[in-house]
């Protein structure tokens, strides 16, 4: 073989175009508000058939009226909703969730592993199950619906992973179990892009910075003096992101244009990983509304 073997080169066409997705089926955690929902709006305007299942099915249901209403009619795609809730901590609902896609979908092409989050604790006050709650919904639950997806489908027939993971760099302030939990999840990427890779499976994560979301100012409300005074000024982009900015970059991801790439942790964050997060604190954080369901032994 010498380098010039076409079995080694792919012949390059460019992929960006209306219908990029028509005939795939993708499976969107918690793609009912926030980012998910972006992702979901982007994946099915190009053509998608795109799922979303969380713990709230309500939600997801007012979510994907709402998407397939802004959907042009030109578009093939549409958004519908899991034929069961979802708990990413509950294995059961993950292997159920995929195995009724597949029966009324056919294929799986696309999983994007969104779902997740965190509350602020600082470490030393961080209870055994705390830390568990958030390593199971980050960690675990990205892996076991990996798994299924791999085993169920995307093993046979090759498919394409993103997984949202959150800046870890320096550590996570007062989110210690999130920041462990997500650079697992980045880690985790590595192996499976590789153990995965001669089934026709790429797995690559977006690393997004503070993002602006309705759902976000709801948890966080309370909290937007200090992202503002504090959070805002080491961004070097001195703004937050949009979830649009975010569903573009896991968009590429899973287009063919991305077809060499693997393993990867896109950033999209105005350029934060390269500056520390600020050391908020803490009675700062105390104002935060879910800092507010805090043990008492943990509260101020
Ligand atoms: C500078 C800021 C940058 C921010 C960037 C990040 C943004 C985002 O990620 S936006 C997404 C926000 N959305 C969410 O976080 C929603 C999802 N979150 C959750 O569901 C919870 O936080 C969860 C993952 C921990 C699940 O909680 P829950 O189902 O309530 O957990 P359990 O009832 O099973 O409780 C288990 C264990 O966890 C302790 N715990 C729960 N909440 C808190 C809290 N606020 N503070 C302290 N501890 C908490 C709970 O007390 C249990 O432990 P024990 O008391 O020891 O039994
Ligand atoms: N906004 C930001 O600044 C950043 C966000 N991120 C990450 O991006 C992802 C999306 O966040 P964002 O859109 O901002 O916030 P949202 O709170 O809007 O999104 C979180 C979604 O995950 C779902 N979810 C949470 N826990 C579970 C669970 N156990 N099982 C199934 N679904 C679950 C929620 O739905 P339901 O409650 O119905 O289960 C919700 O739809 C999260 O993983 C978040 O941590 C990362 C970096 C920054």
């Amino acid at each position: 073989m010498t380098s010039s073997d076409e079995s080694i080169r792919k012949p390059w066409k460019s992929c960006f175009r209306d219908g990029l997705f028509d005939g795939q089926v993708a499976l969107v955690t918690g793609g009912g508000t926030g980012i998910g929902r972006a992702i979901s709006l982007e994946l099915a305007t190009l053509g998608a058939i795109v799922v979303i299942a969380s713990r709230n099915r309500s939600k997801c249901e007012d979510a994907a009226k709402e998407i397939n209403r802004q959907l042009s009619g030109n578009s093939k795609g549409r958004v519908v909703v899991g034929k069961s809730s979802l708990n990413i901590r509950k294995e059961e609902d993950i292997e159920n969730l995929i195995a009724s896609i597949l029966e009324e979908h056919k294929r799986l092409d696309i999983v994007v592993n969104n779902a997740g989050g965190q509350f602020v604790c600082p470490a030393e006050d961080l209870s055994n199950r705390g830390f568990s709650a958030v390593m199971e919904t980050n960690l675990r639950g990205t892996f076991l619906v990996c798994r299924e997806s791999f085993n169920q489908w995307m093993g046979e027939h090759g498919g394409r992973i993103v997984n949202i993971t959150l800046g870890n760099r320096n550590g996570m302030p007062y989110m210690m179990h999130s920041g462990a939990a997500r650079a697992g999840v980045e880690n985790m990427t590595a192996t499976l892009c590789t153990e995965w890779i001669n089934s026709d499976v790429r797995v690559n994560c977006v690393r997004p910075g503070v993002v602006y979301t309705d759902s976000g100012a709801e948890n966080y409300g309370e909290a937007e003096d200090m992202l503002l005074e504090r959070v805002l000024p080491s961004i070097p982009a001195k703004r937050f992101g949009t979830p649009e900015e975010i569903s573009s970059a896991v968009t590429w991801l899973l287009c063919e244009g991305a077809s060499y790439v693997t393993g990867a942790i896109l950033c999209v964050d105005g350029g934060s990983s390269y500056t520390f997060l600020p050391l908020i604190d803490i009675e700062d954080a105390a104002h935060l509304p879910f800092y507010g369901k805090l043990p008492k032994k943990a509260r101020l």
